[in-house]
């Protein structure tokens, strides 16, 4: 006979009266995998990362000096119109408005990331998260939206489509600031030129469509758990309900409250290598609601397509800064963050950061 525990779909969270016992976290270590630190408290502190406003001269500066200190910084006049955010976290919104099972029609294979489902970092925790999403990782997302939307699938591929064009070209424009408050150029870095010359052609990301419904007891959930991104960098659109949370060591976890048209930017772990360690890949988590769901829409940039090696920036190495991690293209790094979660960075270090 099925356990209580395998009968509970994250289709229905919404409708349970108590939580489950699987989806209580207790924040023990392994709860929260990254940095022992990070699992010490569900509470967050009154700090908040800074909302830089891209039309400001002093943008590099700006982004380099946030960056460098919280590995993440909130962004406003980013040029992407409230029109498409809105629709997009519509079309959000009507997905998981549907019933369970027409959601899991659309669901992700064993084989592919694409699809409905839970959180690809899951099979690393014990317990189960409040949470419920949709990954766009490559085309096979339109198969899935005409199931989901057999009339109306033409319409929400077009505002997939509008906003991983628009989302890419941002994504371009904040790799370039923040090389810049390194002393990068993009010439410096041969995938990241051609990419400039080509428009932003052949950049690649994955967009993740996450909903927290509402929770009969938030303090012991957990939306989705402590992690780091293994992109370049993440742009985040989050609706008016706020849950994320960012790690600082000095600080411990901080809010990042919602405010409208602005969007959070998190770097992740490519960056990390890039800059040879200089900006942290943030750890970040999502708390849920006692009364209030909420959605929120992650553009995951992955930096070059094709088999594109990403290594520490050759100018921000030299004899007293020696290379910490070996050259890796996305796809290879991906394959190890999946096989071995909060040790992906160190299966690659070639350099102790203490010696
Ligand atoms: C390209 C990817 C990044 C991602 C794993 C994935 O293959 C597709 C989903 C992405 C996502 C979104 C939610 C958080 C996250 C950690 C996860 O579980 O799936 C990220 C993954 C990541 O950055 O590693
Ligand atoms: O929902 C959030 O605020 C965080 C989402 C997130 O971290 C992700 O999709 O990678
Ligand atoms: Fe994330």
């Amino acid at each position: 006979m099925p356990s209580l525990a395998e009968e509970i779909c994250i289709g229905n969270l919404g409708s349970l009266q108590t939580l489950p016992e699987s989806f209580t976290w207790k924040l023990t270590a392994a709860d929260s995998l990254l940095r022992p630190s990070s699992a010490v408290s569900f509470d967050a502190v009154e700090e908040s990362i800074p909302v830089i406003d891209l039309s400001n001269p002093d943008v590099t500066t700006l982004i380099g000096d946030a960056s460098k200190t919280w590995g993440a910084f909130q962004i406003a006049n980013h040029g992407i119109s409230q029109k498409l955010l809105d629709d997009i976290e519509s079309l959000s919104k009507t997905l998981f408005d549907m019933p369970s099972e027409r959601k899991l029609e659309a669901a992700s294979s064993d084989k592919g990331v694409s699809g409905y489902g839970e959180p690809r970092i899951s099979p690393f925790f014990e317990k189960k998260m409040w949470s419920e999403g949709f990954t766009i990782a490559d085309d096979s997302y339109r198969n899935h939206f005409n199931t989901l939307w057999p009339h109306d699938h033409t319409k929400y591929c077009g505002i997939i489509q509008e906003y991983v064009d628009e989302m890419e070209k941002l994504a371009s424009r904040l790799l370039y600031c923040t090389l810049g408050s390194l002393g990068v150029t993009v010439e410096d870095i041969e995938w990241a030129h051609k990419l400039e010359k080509s428009g932003s052609k052949v950049g690649r990301g994955a967009i993740r469509l996450n909903h927290y419904p509402v929770c009969p007891e938030p303090e012991r959930a957990m939306g989705l758990a402590a992690h780091t991104d293994s992109t370049i960098l993440t742009i985040l659109h989050q609706s008016n309900t706020g849950g994320l949370q960012v790690f600082r060591e000095e600080s411990g976890w901080v809010t990042v409250e919602p405010a409208p048209g602005v969007l959070v930017v998190n770097m992740g772990d490519l960056f990390h290598i890039l800059s040879n360690g200089k900006i942290p890949s943030v750890v970040h988590r999502a708390k849920v609601n006692h009364t209030r769901s909420r959605i929120s829409i992650a553009y995951l940039w992955g930096g070059p397509a094709g088999d594109v090696q990403i290594a520490p920036i050759s100018k921000l190495t030299g004899p007293a800064e020696p290379s910490l991690y070996r050259s890796i293209t996305w796809k290879e790094y991906l394959q190890i963050k999946y096989e071995v979660f909060d040790k992906a960075m160190d299966a690659i270090r070639v350099v102790n950061p203490t010696n």
